[in-house]
């Protein structure tokens, strides 16, 4: 985030040179071979500084990369100055330099352990005092709807980071939820999402959770608006609407212009990036949905990972080793993506959520300097649970003409043991065993071996695995409220440190903006075909196809 080019570091261009020079020698099957302290070199335990049950593994030894080329990758962490920038964001400094703001998400799990003296840290206790008041007051029953039948169904409406992360994490920690509070997220404008989330919704039992930063988003204040009226339409009287509305905002103005009073308002900053706000009030729905004390749970491992990522050296940080890892890949070896795949059906948004966490934060190609980017920065973020992609887009991970660098994650022991943890154990074979065929594949000669002389030639060619794929592998003990908090964050600070390193702007979102304004514009224009002015002939034929086909 310092601004600067990242191919003005000295250590850039080394990286490019042990690129050229080494890249035919980075063949895993012999680096293994050559080294059997391999495993042991490039692989670091984190265990929490604060609670040394939260601790997991991650092993990166089946990457392209050996000594030299990870010392070089930690020297240009050293000369993008990663550890200065990470300091000012600690304290406060507004690096969110495009909207003049601090980036303080840190602040939200800090339990006032460090000082922070940007305005509004000194009301986070506050703010989860109140979350700890409403969501026990909704889950022991002593909240009421209107008719004094108690809450079994929330539903938080929001968008982006005021959605992915409260989905990702009440998914997530599914085992801790409270089993007869259902919970609902609506997120799209198309009416379906908001029609068919309803149905399922009893109005005298049901809580709506409108969570915006701004409270501004079109998306979301279109459906709390329907959700509104959905509620009135039985329970008549507006005075109702104060105890089955509330809201997680940074507007109050907004929020008590919609019929919301203060009371119902949860505050948060906005020091505070959509993307990383789930462990503000956004959060809300989560600490209904697992109870506010594994909620703290959660913020408690995220502060862990805070304070290793603040004071771990660069070769034992994990999200650095992650971050310069990824740069690897994405900048020298040209790797367009970066999968997620947890090995755990718990973890099923993991890669959804981080979709917006690392794409709408490093999907940047202007310096802070405003220079034009010559080289790749943000991957892009996909993944799905295992073992369910195996069977889906593997095939091309395996044999497939891209290089797609992928990390593992899956817990040693399962919430659900069934069949005497029969399905774990398949589900971990699975596990191990794909990162091992991606390292070091099958070469021709055991293909032969096994098909015996009279194979064809084209069938020994596609049974190949030319193997020497690298991937990172994540293990964990359990998956906890505090191990997904610091799993959370340990994405996190990658991400701040591949910003650092390309000289972006991590945290503001620019891009999605014009998008918005058009729509806009649009919107103004659907009414007859007359209306549609000002467009190229491609979007004024599509509008006018609409026009002549809709029924309303
Ligand atoms: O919480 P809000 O203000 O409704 O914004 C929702 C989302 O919209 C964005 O601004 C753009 O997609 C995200 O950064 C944000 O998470």
């Amino acid at each position: 985030m310092s601004g600067r080019l990242a191919t003005d570091y000295p250590a850039w261009q080394k990286l490019q040179q042990l690129y050229d020079t080494q890249r035919s020698k980075l063949v895993l099957r012999d680096l293994f071979a050559q080294d059997s302290q391999r495993f042991a070199k490039f692989s670091r335990e984190y265990v929490s500084p604060d609670d040394s049950s939260v601790r997991f593994l991650l092993d990166f030894s089946k990457n392209l990369i050996n000594e030299e080329i990870l010392d070089t990758l930690l020297q240009l962490v050293g000369e993008a100055e990663v550890e200065t920038f990470r300091e000012k964001m600690f304290a406060g400094e507004h690096i969110n330099t495009s909207e003049d703001r601090a980036v303080l998400h840190v602040a939200l799990r800090n339990f006032d352990e460090w000082k922070i003296s940007e305005a509004g840290a000194n009301e986070v206790s506050g703010v989860l005092a109140h979350i700890k008041e409403f969501s026990d007051a909704v889950r022991s029953g002593a909240w009421k709807g209107y008719t004094g039948k108690t809450i079994n169904t929330i539903v938080n409406i929001g968008i982006g980071g005021s959605d992915l992360g409260p989905v990702m994490v009440t998914e997530a920690l599914k085992a801790y939820s409270k089993r007869d509070l259902t919970a609902h997220f609506i997120s799209n404008i198309d009416g379906t999402h908001l029609a068919e989330t309803v149905r399922l919704c009893d109005p005298e039992t049901t809580l709506f959770i409108i969570a915006s930063k701004t409270f501004t988003t079109q998306e979301t204040i279109t459906n709390a608006t329907s959700a509104r009226d959905w509620f009135l339409a039985t329970a008549k009287d507006k005075a109702h609407v104060a105890k089955h509305f509330v809201a997680l905002s940074t507007n109050t103005k907004a929020v008590t212009e919609f019929g919301i009073s203060e009371a119902n308002m949860f505050q948060f900053w906005d020091w505070v990036g959509g993307r990383y706000s789930l462990w503000s009030a956004i959060g809300l729905s989560i600490a209904l949905v697992i109870g506010y004390d594994n909620f703290e749970l959660l913020l408690k491992g995220a502060h862990s990972m805070d304070k290793h990522f603040r004071t771990a050296p660069l070769k034992e940080n994990l999200p650095v080793l992650l971050a310069v890892l990824g740069i690897w890949y994405n900048d020298f070896y040209g790797s367009q993506t970066h999968a997620l795949l947890p090995y755990d059906q718990y973890l099923h948004k993991f890669a959804d959520y981080f979709q917006q966490g690392d794409m709408e934060s490093n999907g940047k190609s202007i310096t802070k300097g405003g220079q034009r980017v010559s080289y790749q920065t943000g991957p892009i973020i996909w993944g799905a649970a295992g073992t369910n992609g195996q069977h889906s887009f593997y095939q091309l991970v395996h044999q497939g003409t891209k290089l797609i660098p992928a990390d593992f994650l899956a817990p040693a022991t399962t919430h659900n043991p069934i069949a005497g943890s029969k399905h774990h154990r398949i589900l971990l074979s699975n596990f191990f065993a794909q990162p091992e065929a991606l390292a070091f594949g099958k070469t021709e000669e055991e293909v032969r071996k096994e098909l015996g002389p009279n194979a064809s030639e084209p069938l020994v060619k596609s049974k190949v695995f030319e193997g020497n794929r690298p991937s990172n592998s994540i293990i964990f003990p359990i998956l906890d409220p505090q191990t997904l908090g610091a799993l959370i964050v340990l994405y996190e600070h990658k991400i701040f440190t591949q910003g650092v390193i390309w000289g972006i702007n991590s945290f503001d979102q620019m891009g999605v903006e014009l998008g918005k304004v058009l729509a806009k514009n649009i919107l103004s224009q659907l009414g007859s075909p007359e209306d549609v002015t000002n467009h190229d002939s491609s979007t004024a034929g599509l509008i006018h196809y609409y026009q002549k086909y809709r029924k309303e």
